[in-house]
């Protein structure tokens, strides 16, 4: 098998896109017609990869919204199913413990093609995930929310701030070509900040869509090479809401005469979303 970024490069030139689409499935904003599925998560993904995978580099589920016994057997059709359409799946479980709990928490990466992970208890606790050499290890870098500057902009004793000290570590630990850092859309000075610091690293950007972030910086400094993702999550999967706001869970009934309509409509919006993406995302490339 190819290393996870050869893959991504295969991917976003064959689709022309380097957007990830965030199955960010929650459970309080899935359709009322898909309510009485048997894991209504499963039928939401499954309805949103069939509508946006000729414009997604790869997915990313986040596995806070799968966490639960239908979670995870949700999570696993929708892996698999995603693979069915060709487009990598990028797992977005933030995670890394002492040695041997992170070495069970490695073997998330049998099922999925890269993972994110929490630079913070250091190397040993990353190495069951770096170890992987086909597997992409993203390490949570600069975060996209109001509060990621609080520890990261931290200034170490060499002046350096601390967001800069886990690029440089993140490069050290790239023995196999597998690592990527988390930057956020939301932090464009950061972005072009570490662009330079570790010119290869291709970084996964979330904070587009929803969170406001800066597409164009997104998109210029995110790239190694041509590599990288931005993602957009509740921007693309519940682009529907705008169009049939009825099928809202707990936003009223829109009545079963109106449900295939509104299916059709709800999944043609996050079709529409993710293309306008990348159409944007490609006027920087
Ligand atoms: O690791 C991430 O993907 C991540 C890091 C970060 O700094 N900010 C961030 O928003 N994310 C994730 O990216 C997704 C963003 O979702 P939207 O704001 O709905 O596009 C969520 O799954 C977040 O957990």
């Amino acid at each position: 098998m190819t290393a996870f970024f050869d893959r991504l490069r295969e991917r976003i030139e064959r689709v022309d896109s380097v957007v990830s689409v965030g199955l960010d499935a929650d459970p309080d904003r899935i359709p009322d017609f898909l309510a009485d599925r048997d894991l209504p998560r499963w039928a939401f993904n499954r309805r949103i990869i069939d509508a946006t995978h000729e414009h997604a580099a790869c997915y990313k589920p986040n596995a806070a919204f799968y966490e639960d016994a239908d979670g995870w057997r949700a999570l696993r059709e929708t892996v698999a199913y995603a693979h069915g359409t060709d487009v990598p799946v990028l797992l977005d479980a933030k995670r890394a413990d002492i040695g041997n709990t992170s070495r069970q928490y490695a073997a998330l990466l049998d099922d999925v093609d890269a993972i994110t992970v929490t630079p913070y208890m250091g190397r040993d606790s990353l190495d069951p995930f770096l170890s992987r050499a086909d597997a992409g290890v993203f390490v949570l870098c600069r975060p996209s929310n109001p509060g990621g500057a609080d520890l990261q902009d931290l200034e170490l004793a060499s002046g350096e701030p601390l967001y800069r000290r886990v690029a440089a570590l993140a490069d050290l630990w790239n023995e196999h070509g597998n690592v990527g850092l988390v930057v956020g859309a939301t932090a464009p000075e950061e972005l072009e900040t570490l662009r330079a610091e570790v010119p290869d690293i291709p970084f996964l950007v979330p904070g587009v869509g929803a969170q406001g972030g800066d597409a164009e910086a997104a998109v210029e400094y995110g790239l190694a090479d041509g590599v990288g993702l931005v993602n957009s999550s509740r921007g693309i999967i519940f682009a529907g809401e705008q169009r049939s706001p009825n099928a809202r869970s707990g936003a009223g009934n829109a009545g079963e005469d109106a449900a295939a309509g509104d299916e059709a409509a709800y999944f043609g919006a996050a079709g529409e979303a993710a293309k306008r993406l990348k159409k944007r995302l490609n006027r920087y490339r």
